[in-house]
């Protein structure tokens, strides 16, 4: 594995830098990272701690082993051999044209120099002979799949392909644009918020409702212009234009006038900010922060909307085979803190849910995947027995091994066996599915192809333990 191993040079570990450390050494890459601040290992060990708590819990599959992660004091040892480069140094033009100008020097001709800018335009950054595209990701990078993409399409296409295929969602720029296109969007979101905070129409905490409570949560599923489609009505987006049209000359936005950043206007949002969340502290907050996107993403994954897609893709391509005592693994995966509860540990129903994964494994390995459910047939569960036999914590790995007891006629009868990353049995969930028509909702029995890789699997189990199968509630366990 490590031979294949690709490697991402990350030059300033800040904010932006340390969340695309994580993002791509939880991908399975290796990570070179190259800043002065002697703070940096740090800053970015804590970014990354943060990281492997949340990242992992978005996907039903396991993410690629962790790569490595290395500092280096020496710019061009940092770079040589890699296949990207991301600048992510302090927004200011002159640093960018140093740092951006030496990279292009010492980096291997092919491998992608991007620039994290929130607001420079390729044009500016390659003024003093640079070679760098515009690869402006959101914070935090590791869970958020937008990154905007700006240059020449030679340069933009390989970068999107690798930005693919570590979960990310590239968006390739038309022409380019001083602060591209997100920015410019929250631009005028925030500009206008300073305005409100500074006339004291509402305070830094109210402003943060009124988008927490309403139209955040809208345009994390749809965006703007499909959201508006909505609110016209059964006449679309034709009426809402007809009937908000007008507003756009009324003073309504303050957007061509800029509040000026005097001290009073900094301390007053600042002290109401401490305010509102000085009680957490920032990596509190972050963790916070991660829980809540973790958890909208999952929903979105559920419908494939937006960013759920991107998700849905990404999982499709990450691997999931091999085998542990004979048995086939049919879910590996950590658990994510949306699946413990208040003892702490691992709630009763998500080891239905990670059996449940595993059957959903079982079915497309005998070829009733989801091109078979799509004809019209499936299997349902008709009985399940869990024996909870040990604690997972959040963060644990687990893997699923599926026996097959037996697969005749419409049964499939099933044994998982949920492991902990420590070798310990955390439970055995043995499910009963009936194989039925979709139309009618009756049981029928499966195509040949599905009965005969099911028989051959139920063959090949047959010998193997399957001590623990069988069993009614209540009844003792040996030694007890
Ligand atoms: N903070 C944010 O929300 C976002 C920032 N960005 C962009 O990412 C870039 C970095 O921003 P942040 O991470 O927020 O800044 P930051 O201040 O958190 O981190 C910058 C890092 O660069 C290091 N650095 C300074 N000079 C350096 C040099 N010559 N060589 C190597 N490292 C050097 C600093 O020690 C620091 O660790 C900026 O271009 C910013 O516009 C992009 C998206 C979001
Ligand atoms: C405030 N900001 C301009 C640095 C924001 C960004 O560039 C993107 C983000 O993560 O919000």
């Amino acid at each position: 594995m490590s031979a294949e191993r690709r490697t991402a040079t990350i030059v300033g570990g800040g904010v932006i830098g340390g969340g695309w450390a994580a993002r791509f050494l939880l991908n399975g890459w290796n990570v070179r990272v190259f800043d002065p601040d002697p703070e940096a290992e740090r800053k970015i060990g804590e970014i990354i701690d943060n990281a492997r708590r949340a990242l992992p819990g978005l996907y039903d599959r396991a993410l690629p082993d962790e790569g490595a992660l290395t500092f280096f004091d020496d710019m061009a040892e940092a770079v040589a051999g890699v296949d990207w480069v991301q600048e992510s140094v302090p927004e200011q033009l002159a640093l960018k044209h140093k740092v951006l100008g030496a990279l292009s020097q010492l980096a291997p001709r092919g491998a992608v120099i991007g620039s994290s800018t929130s607001g420079f335009k390729p044009s500016e950054l390659n003024a003093e002979g640079a070679r760098a595209i515009v690869a402006h990701p959101f914070n935090p990078v590791y869970l958020l799949p937008l990154v905007e993409l700006v240059g020449t399409p030679e340069r933009t296409g390989p970068a999107a392909e690798v930005l693919r295929s570590i979960g990310m969602f590239p968006l390739i720029l038309r022409k380019e644009i001083d602060a591209h296109i997100a920015d410019r969007l929250l631009e005028a979101v925030w500009r206008e918020s300073l305005w409100l905070v500074k006339d004291g129409v509402a305070t830094t905490e109210e402003i943060d409702e009124a988008i927490r409570m309403a139209f955040g949560i809208r345009w994390a599923q749809m965006g703007l212009f499909e959201t508006y489609r909505i609110a016209g009505g059964e006449a679309g987006m034709k009426h809402f234009m007809a009937q908000f049209g007008p507003a756009l000359s009324w003073p309504w936005t303050k957007l061509m006038d800029v509040p000026e950043f005097t001290p009073e206007l900094v301390d007053l949002i600042a002290g109401q900010s401490d305010a509102q969340s000085g009680h957490l502290s920032i990596r509190q907050l972050e963790r916070l922060r991660d829980d809540n996107i973790v958890g909208m993403l999952r929903a979105l994954k559920r419908s494939g909307s937006g960013a759920g897609g991107v998700l849905t893709s990404h999982e499709a391509a990450l691997d999931q085979a091999g085998s542990k005592d004979g048995l086939p693994i049919t879910a590996q995966r950590q658990v994510p803190s949306s699946w413990t509860d208040y003892n702490g540990h691992m709630n009763e129903t998500h080891y239905l849910e990670a059996a449940s994964l595993a059957t959903d494994r079982l079915m497309e390995m005998v070829g009733a995947g989801p091109e078979y459910i799509a004809s019209g047939r499936s299997y349902f569960t008709v009985e399940s027995h869990i024996r909870y036999m040990d604690e997972v914590r959040a963060g644990e790995q687990i893997t699923v091994t599926t026996q097959v007891l037996k697969g005749e006629g419409k049964k499939m009868h099933l044994f998982h066996r949920l492991w902990r990353a420590d070798g310990a049995l955390a439970a055995t969930i043995e499910v009963l599915l009936l194989h039925t028509d979709l139309a009618t909702r009756r049981s029928s029995l499966p195509d040949q192809p599905v009965a005969e890789a099911l028989a051959a699997l139920a063959e090949k189990h047959a010998e193997m333990d399957s001590c623990g199968a069988g069993r009614f509630v209540g009844e003792r366990r040996s030694g007890e």
